[in-house]
């Protein structure tokens, strides 16, 4: 079977994460921010506001990095040059201009949404290894621009920026530069907690697991991974306009690879997989590093950043033995929060139109795919007429994964036609076929472990559905999510599994797997369904289920397409088959024809009938 998607270098370094725990306690994270705003008016020392001021300053930049690479799987190594584009560009233009930092923000985050777009463009398509390496490669060489600009200031950058002023109130002092640095923190963390809960947020969940489910979900994989991308820098700019006018000075050493690196260090720490792991983390290492930097020149004799190494044992601990990071442990003693039905009776969302029974649904002329030398598929033409189910049959390797994907746009075609309502989607993209009204399943499930089972089916509806980042953000799009979770949950009542809706996808058996991938593609509205190897792997009394499901979904007028393996699974279920062996049609036609025909016995049925 073709694979195209492979595990992202986020997943293989710190493995799969547990949901993204949006929805706690609703009083919990209210309370914290409270209480965390409220730390300057008691009389703790300078010194611990200073200290909180920097732990504030990293949870942003931690924060993009959760989004980065803990929700998406996109390492990056480079966030701190980000944080110094914010910091450089406020610094040099207050110092230059004039202008109010209020403008210079506006400025300077603009400049890193440019910078972000154009180093998204160039890099994001890479796969594997080659994002993270790219990464430290614009990582450096930004570093190295701003470290050798005569205007920046060169090595030893830009002194006396001033100190921000709203409305005749300054923010020089470190109480007052304190409730900047947390509300914009907090700010940031309920925006993103508000948007991975969303149409948007599902979508960025759904990169870690590879870009072919999202794409024929209808999703744009390219799309959310550039906006994860420009928010992550966005966070890290609005952390280097705070820093510039909170240290009051810029220099290049705060934006180096190495503290890149230390960003990284301290989402992972924290827990790169939850919005507050980005600030158990900055905040773990804030102090520990401190304590390290009195403690350790008196134990080895000698100053020096000893703490680096102290650092590095650290994160091997951490990664063998807790790769959850810090909250999950406190997270133990935090109470869930189980997400309240708040659809009922919330309006349908729109649905095509469907095409009338015995219409001439898919026709399949004449497709190909050779890869190198070898013919996968042998021009092979078939048709489906809407109410139909139709079954793709041939022993192991015979083409019927690969024609699926030619018929979905997973694969390109080497030459043929794939007319689908009258048109022909040959080597359009999946999103774009998905557009059209064909919903698919896989043969390997794929689907977001971490989310629940009502969540993975809504993103079936993605296409029906608009809400962008901005409106989730604002929770401007909480009623189209009331009519998704509706539909999503009729679909899972349409196929009896509504009661295992709040269960993580990874905790179910594969049966109700792969029933809850029907239940997506159902979600998508399809006009044809596709089916890949459904019954493979499931117990007799799941093949009987699953078979069940499928003829009422045919009563209720869907037409099917299903590539099997068990004869015995599609005899009784299919109205025609087509089989094939070596890539080539061995023939079409009804199961008593097909299972009458003595080509077909030899080829694939002979020992088992
Ligand atoms: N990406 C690929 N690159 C090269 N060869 C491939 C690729 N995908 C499939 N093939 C080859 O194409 C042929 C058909 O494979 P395909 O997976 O479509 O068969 P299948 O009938 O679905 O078999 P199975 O039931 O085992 O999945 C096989 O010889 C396979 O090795």
């Amino acid at each position: 079977m073709y694979q195209k998607d492979s595990p992202t270098v986020a997943t293989m370094m710190f493995g799969r994460r547990r949901a993204i725990e949006a929805l706690r306690s609703p009083w919990l994270m209210p309370a914290f921010i409270v209480l965390m705003m409220l730390v300057p008016l008691l009389p703790i020392p300078e010194f611990w506001i200073t200290q909180l001021n920097y732990i504030g300053l990293y949870a942003q930049v931690g924060l993009g990095l959760v989004l980065l690479t803990g929700v998406s799987g996109l390492t990056s190594f480079g966030q701190a040059a980000f944080v110094g584009v914010g910091a450089y560009t406020t610094a040099y233009l207050t110092l230059n201009t004039g202008l109010s930092p209020f403008i210079t923000l506006f400025i300077g985050q603009a400049l890193v949404v440019l910078v972000a777009i154009v180093l998204g463009f160039l890099t994001l398509r890479m796969s594997g290894h080659y994002l993270p390496l790219a990464t430290l490669a614009w990582a450096l060489s930004l570093n190295y621009t701003m470290a050798n600009m005569e205007s920046l200031g060169k090595y030893d950058g830009l002194l006396g920026v001033p100190a921000i002023n709203l409305f005749g109130l300054s923010f020089a002092d470190g109480r007052a530069m304190y409730v900047l640095i947390w509300g914009a923190a907090f700010i940031s963390a309920v925006s993103v907690l508000h948007l991975l809960n969303s149409r948007s947020g599902r979508a960025i969940r759904s990169l870690k697991s590879g870009i072919t489910m999202a794409e024929a979900m209808g999703i744009s994989t390219f799309q959310y991974k550039l906006l994860a991308f420009v928010l992550a820098a966005m966070m890290a700019g609005m952390s280097g306009w705070l820093f510039a006018h909170f240290q009051r000075t810029v220099n290049p050493s705060p934006f180096s690879l190495a503290k890149g690196i230390e960003y990284l260090f301290m989402a992972v720490l924290g827990g790169i997989g939850h919005v507050w792991g980005a600030f158990a983390g900055s905040g773990a290492v804030k102090i520990i590093e401190d304590q390290l930097q009195v403690l350790l020149p008196k134990l080895i004799g000698t100053s020096g950043n000893f703490e680096i190494i102290v650092f590095g044992l650290i994160l091997i601990g951490v990664l063998k033995y807790a790769p959850e990071g810090l909250w999950s442990f406190v997270e133990r003693w935090v109470p869930a929060f189980q997400r309240e039905r708040d659809w009922g009776g919330a309006k349908p969302l729109p649905s095509r139109d469907k095409p009338a029974r015995g219409e001439l649904l898919l026709d399949v002329q004449q497709v190909r795919k050779e890869f190198g030398g070898l013919v996968a598929v042998n021009d092979v033409s078939f048709s489906i007429r809407a109410g139909d189910i139709m079954g793709l049959l041939g022993p192991n390797g015979a083409g019927k994964s690969t024609t699926f994907n030619l018929i979905t746009g997973v694969l390109g075609l080497t030459s043929g036609a794939v007319m689908f309502r009258g048109q022909n989607v040959a080597g359009l993209p999946s999103r774009e076929i998905a557009k059209r009204g064909m919903s698919r399943t896989f043969q390997h499930v794929k689907m977001i472990a971490e989310m629940t089972v009502l969540e993975n089916v809504a993103l079936g509806g993605y296409l029906r559905t608009q809400a962008g980042p901005v409106q989730a953000v604002l929770r401007l799009d909480r009623e189209e999510e009331r009519r998704l979770f509706a539909e999503a949950e009729r679909q899972l009542r349409r196929i009896g599994m509504a009661h295992q809706m709040n269960e993580l996808a990874g905790n179910l058996a594969l049966g109700p797997q792969r029933l809850m991938e029907i239940a997506r593609a159902l979600c998508t509205d399809p006009a044809l369904l596709l089916l890949d190897e459904p019954a493979a792997g499931l117990r007799l009394k799941e093949k009987q289920a699953l078979a069940e499901v499928l003829r009422q979904l045919k009563q209720e007028g869907l037409s099917i397409m299903l590539v099997e393996h068990d004869m015995d699974f599609v005899m009784g279920l299919v109205d025609h088959i087509t089989v094939m062996e070596f890539g080539t049609k061995l023939m079409s036609g009804t199961p008593a024809e097909v299972q009458a025909s003595p080509e077909v016995r030899a080829a694939y049925l002979g020992t088992e009938h």
